[in-house]
């Protein structure tokens, strides 16, 4: 993996997520369609949204502490095509239980997020889709893909770079997110998903990650080419509902 120039603050994310190892028995999945879900808020006229239950993160300030379960249940209330739930519990206040609980408690697919670095990382909770992340996967993305979903989950790989878009379809991607917080510096670059976007092919289905605030974001990265958003910070801090309910709605 290369992790030069990786902000301090993620090598000790990494740090954490190799020493936690991974899980134990193999898992089989039965998925919930994300596909169906994105289409399905098309439909109704809601924006497809991943919303996502993130209590902390090292460039946040304090932790949110109520039920993640409720705040997930506000989540989809509030027009949520599908969740994301963190799972890492030393920088983001995660844990497998927390999706677990959240995913028997909603109807919509659950992403799990986390930093998967290695095959016995997808071993530890079962969710609809799973993140892999290419800057830290590397040349091992098109086994890990496999292995994903030998166990059924769909996979999302996350990107920040045209060539680790090209990295992403050439291992089989067919849900790409952009990330628009660069690992190395955390600072986040709406502008990083308009340049990278017109790499991804036609017929991926593209995710833009991070760093959307506002209703005008929504539609920016909307006219960029975005599928679907992937948004934390913006619906956890406040009124959980409200949030969710705003950026669903923020059409053109
Ligand atoms: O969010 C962080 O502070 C962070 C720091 C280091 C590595 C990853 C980090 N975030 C992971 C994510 O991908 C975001 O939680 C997700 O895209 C939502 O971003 P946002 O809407 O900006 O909260």
């Amino acid at each position: 993996m290369n992790t030069d120039g990786i902000a301090p603050e993620v090598r000790s994310i990494l740090d954490a997520a190799r020493s936690r190892g991974g899980g134990g028995d193999r898992l089989s999945v039965d998925p919930r369609s994300l596909a169906d879900a994105f289409a399905a808020a098309e439909a109704d006229g809601r924006v497809p949204l991943v919303a996502e239950v993130k209590p902390t993160s090292p460039t946040t300030e304090g932790e949110r502490t109520d039920d993640p379960v409720a705040l997930a249940r506000e989540m989809v209330a509030g027009g949520a095509a599908a969740l994301s739930v963190l799972t890492e519990p030393d920088h983001f206040g995660g844990s497998p239980e927390t999706l677990e609980r959240v995913r028997a408690a909603v109807d919509v697919p659950v992403l799990r997020k986390d930093f998967v670095l290695d095959e016995a990382g997808l071993d530890v909770v079962a969710a609809d889709v799973i993140l892999l992340i290419a800057r830290f996967v590397g040349d091992d993305l098109a086994d890990l893909v496999a292995a994903a979903r030998d166990r059924g989950f769909q996979v999302l790989v996350e990107t920040h770079t045209r060539e680790e878009v090209e990295a992403a379809v050439a291992a089989g991607a067919d849900v790409v997110g952009v990330n628009n917080r660069d690992l190395a510096e955390l600072d986040v670059d709406l502008g990083t998903f308009e340049r990278v976007a017109p790499a991804v092919p036609e017929g991926v289905t593209l995710i833009a990650e991070s760093g959307v605030t506002t209703t005008d974001d929504v539609r920016r990265m909307r006219r960029a080419g975005a599928d679907a958003l992937l948004v934390g910070s913006a619906i956890m801090d406040g009124n959980v509902r409200e949030n969710t309910h705003r950026l669903t709605h923020a059409r053109e």
